[in-house]
């Protein structure tokens, strides 16, 4: 995002995901900023289908979608995990990959095969990406991105986070986002980083 930034008032923001553990981790993170979060499902707002091919343009197609139902400002999170060894899969296909109940058991399975598949000499460095957009009722959109790099461990580990976190282990950890305190994992992933900046950025 380049320009000037425009600052979110105090109020109401609707949190455009359908994913339990993200929502967690979005209100955790906005506690701190005098915001009253509202869900989508308590919206009833609908789930759009993600047709961008970059995490930026679902982030920014969710945000905009639940902003023009609302008439609330919007955060959307696209996110996902992706794998050198992979060209970077499952990448922006992250949730699709876990099917429609929702497996991420599942999904780790089938990044684990797909790894074995390439071969040990491609070895099992990835990294998550979160593209967080803010989007008002007037249009105005803001996307902010983080990353966190690490490998990929095998069996899963923890019982913590969500979606991908057993199987990952940070760079410089021991522990997997599945093991860590969530407030561990809050101080460091890639969701905390695009936080970061839009904090900044906005607040
Ligand atoms: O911190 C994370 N720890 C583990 N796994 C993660 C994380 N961040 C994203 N992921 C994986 C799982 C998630 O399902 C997918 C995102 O897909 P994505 O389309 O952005 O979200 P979603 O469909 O689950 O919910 P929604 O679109 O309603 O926000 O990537
Ligand atoms: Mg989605």
């Amino acid at each position: 995002m380049t320009g000037a930034h425009r600052r979110l008032a105090p109020g109401r923001l609707v949190i455009a995901s359908h994913n339990e553990g993200k929502v967690r981790e979005i209100r955790a993170l906005l506690a701190p900023f005098g915001i009253e979060p509202v869900s989508a499902a308590s919206l009833d707002l609908p789930e759009p289908e993600e047709t961008g091919t970059t995490f930026a343009a679902n982030a920014e197609l969710k945000a905009r979608a639940s902003a023009d139902l609302s008439g609330l400002p919007a955060l959307a999170d696209d996110s996902g995990l992706c794998v050198e060894a992979l060209g970077g899969d499952p990448g922006i296909f992250s949730a699709r990959w876990a099917g429609e109940s929702k497996d991420f058991g599942v999904a780790m399975q089938l990044v684990e095969d797909a790894l074995g598949k390439a071969g040990p000499e491609t070895g099992r460095d990835a990294h998550f990406v979160c593209a967080l957009s803010l989007c008002w009722p007037d249009g105005h959109i803001e996307t902010f991105e983080g990353r966190s790099d690490g490998t990929l461990v095998w069996p899963p580990r923890g019982q913590q986070g969500f979606g991908y976190d057993p199987m990952f282990l940070p760079n410089g950890h021991k522990q997997t986002f599945g093991e860590m305190d969530p407030d561990a994992k809050h101080a460091m992933s890639h969701r905390a980083k695009a936080f970061a900046k839009l904090v900044a950025a906005v607040f």
